[in-house]
């Protein structure tokens, strides 16, 4: 027995050792910047956090001070980067620093299933492909009466789930990603998914069910789990499956009923299967691309929907200055004129100033060093070494943006539209702003994003006033994108008559 505990205990160390010395041991190189300790990543397991906080704990100062660090995320080990010059290298030398997403870094992980080898994770001629399809599916001129359409029935929800909640506040973000699917969904992909019409459609339910296993952070953290025949992670593929199935069916099936006619034909859905019947495109690229458009279409402007409705709500007087500055247009709501829209230097401020302190996609890390580099002439990074940005960082930095680099501030960016885009593309240019990245994989939604967030403000601030509900507590989500946590609001009506 005596022996039996004691070879135990020794297997137990050995095992204890080779795991924090194969994965939890930082690696020797870069030997100039420091690494945030493993543990850390293992924090949200233990405890109900708000990552900003942790971020701010354990993170913010190395990682401000040299630049960079050294980051245990993923199940492996990469560096993190900060500051906006070194974020500019990397976003420039994009063949030195290749995308490299999760069909690459973690194949058997059920996210690598859900988005395969996609526009935004692949690299070269593939990518290429990838781009001359989606490219110009995203440059189009955009139906701004649908999506003003889509905005008059989200108040109306809004209104109608104030109207149950009495003095209570309204859950906004279930009620956004409906809204942000349908405009994804009817505008850039042509098909009616039915997501604003019923709570219960197929996509809808679909959808939370990816979100809910595809963010756990246990998986998250540790892809090698996904490796395991666990119940959960069954359920997480078959789940993948039926969205993937649902949305390719949904999509073929409304170009049938509307080929041929002028709106679709340039439209990314219709391009995207042309792709496929040309033989450009395998079926399996047709439905990764097809799923990325649809996660990164309307997932990351719901996410800058629910943090830009959380700051006007902690700021009462921007959502009267919206107001002025749209009576001073004679903008009306339902049928707006996007040329006007986009020149409103306050509106245009605020979405700017949100998108900066709550950058949807605020920290990724799936870029790889194709050589042995020296980055910014100060950092060697080993060839094959994954590397990241924290765009929460990088766009609060207090050397680019001053001492008040965390408030909520949208006159830093100028008076004039003239003034604001002049600093919007020098800010990009130098990696200070870096919500949609940059260089030649910046992000090719940016248009289609702005129209409607703009869109969406003009009709949300004609109809109403909001704050936060009192009994909501103020915090950010534990892992993943970062945004306010279950965000409740409470909408007044602005006018008498609405
Ligand atoms: C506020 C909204 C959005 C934000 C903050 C955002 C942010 C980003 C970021 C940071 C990247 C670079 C990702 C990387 O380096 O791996 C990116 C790439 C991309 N985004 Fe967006 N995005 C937004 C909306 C959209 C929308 C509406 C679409 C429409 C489908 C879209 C499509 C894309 C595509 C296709 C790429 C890949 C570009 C390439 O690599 O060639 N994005 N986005």
């Amino acid at each position: 027995m005596f022996f039996l505990i004691a070879e135990l205990l020794l297997l137990g160390a050995v095992l204890t050792f080779l795991v924090y010395n194969i994965f939890l041991l930082p690696p020797k190189y870069p030997t100039n910047i420091p690494a945030v300790p493993f543990w850390v990543a293992l924090i949200p397991f233990f405890k109900d956090v708000d990552q900003s906080d942790i971020f701010r704990a354990y993170i913010e100062q190395p990682l401000r001070t040299h630049g960079a660090v050294k980051l245990f995320f993923a199940g492996q080990w990469n560096i993190l980067v900060h500051k906006p010059s070194y974020v500019a290298e990397i976003l420039k030398d994009d063949h030195i620093y290749e995308k490299s997403g999760n069909q690459k870094k973690i194949p058997h992980s059920v996210l690598a299933e859900f988005l395969g080898e996609n526009i935004i994770t692949s690299h070269g001629a593939v990518w290429k492909s990838f781009q001359s399809v989606v490219k110009p599916g995203l440059q189009r001129k955009f139906e701004v009466d649908k999506i003003a359409s889509n905005a008059a029935t989200l108040c109306a929800l809004f209104k109608d789930a104030q109207l149950h909640a009495g003095t209570e506040g309204v859950a906004v973000q279930d009620l956004l990603q409906r809204y942000s699917v349908a405009n994804c969904s009817e505008v850039l992909l042509q098909t009616d998914l039915g997501a604003l019409a019923s709570a219960n459609a197929p996509i809808n339910v679909l959808q939370s069910a990816v979100k809910r296993e595809i963010f756990m952070p246990i998986f998250m953290n540790f892809p090698i789990l996904d490796r395991f025949p666990f119940l959960s992670r069954t359920r997480a593929r078959q789940v993948v499956k039926r969205f993937k199935d649902e949305l390719r069916r949904a999509v073929a099936a409304s170009q049938k009923c509307v080929s041929g006619t002028s709106t679709s034909s340039d439209g990314l859905g219709r391009t995207m299967l042309d792709a496929r019947d040309s033989g450009q495109w395998t079926e399996k690229q047709l439905q990764d691309n097809l799923t990325v458009a649809f996660v990164a279409g309307q997932e990351n402007p719901q996410l800058c929907m629910i943090s830009t409705l959380y700051l006007l709500a902690k700021h009462p007087h921007a959502q009267a200055k919206l107001y002025a500055e749209l009576q001073s247009r004679g903008v009306d709501p339902t049928n707006p004129d996007p040329e006007t829209l986009r020149d409103m230097p306050y509106m245009t401020s605020v979405i700017y100033e949100s998108l900066r302190l709550f950058p949807p996609i605020s920290q990724l890390v799936n870029r790889r060093a194709s050589e042995d580099v020296l980055l910014g002439g100060d950092i060697v990074i080993p060839q094959g070494t994954y590397l990241g940005y924290n765009c929460l960082s990088t766009n609060r930095d207090p050397e680019a943006w001053g001492p008040i680099a965390d408030a909520f501030d949208p006159s830093r960016w100028g008076k004039s539209s003239v003034a604001i885009q002049k600093q919007y593309r020098s800010r990009r240019a130098k990696a200070e702003f870096i919500s949609f990245h940059g260089g030649p994989r910046a992000c090719l939604g940016e248009k289609f994003a702005l129209l409607q967030m703009r869109v969406t403000l003009a009709a949300l601030v004609h109809e109403f006033t909001w704050g936060l509900d009192p009994t909501w507590i103020d915090r950010k989500t534990p892992a993943g994108p970062l945004y306010p946590r279950a965000l409740r609001l409470v909408f007044a009506p602005r006018r008498e008559d609405s």
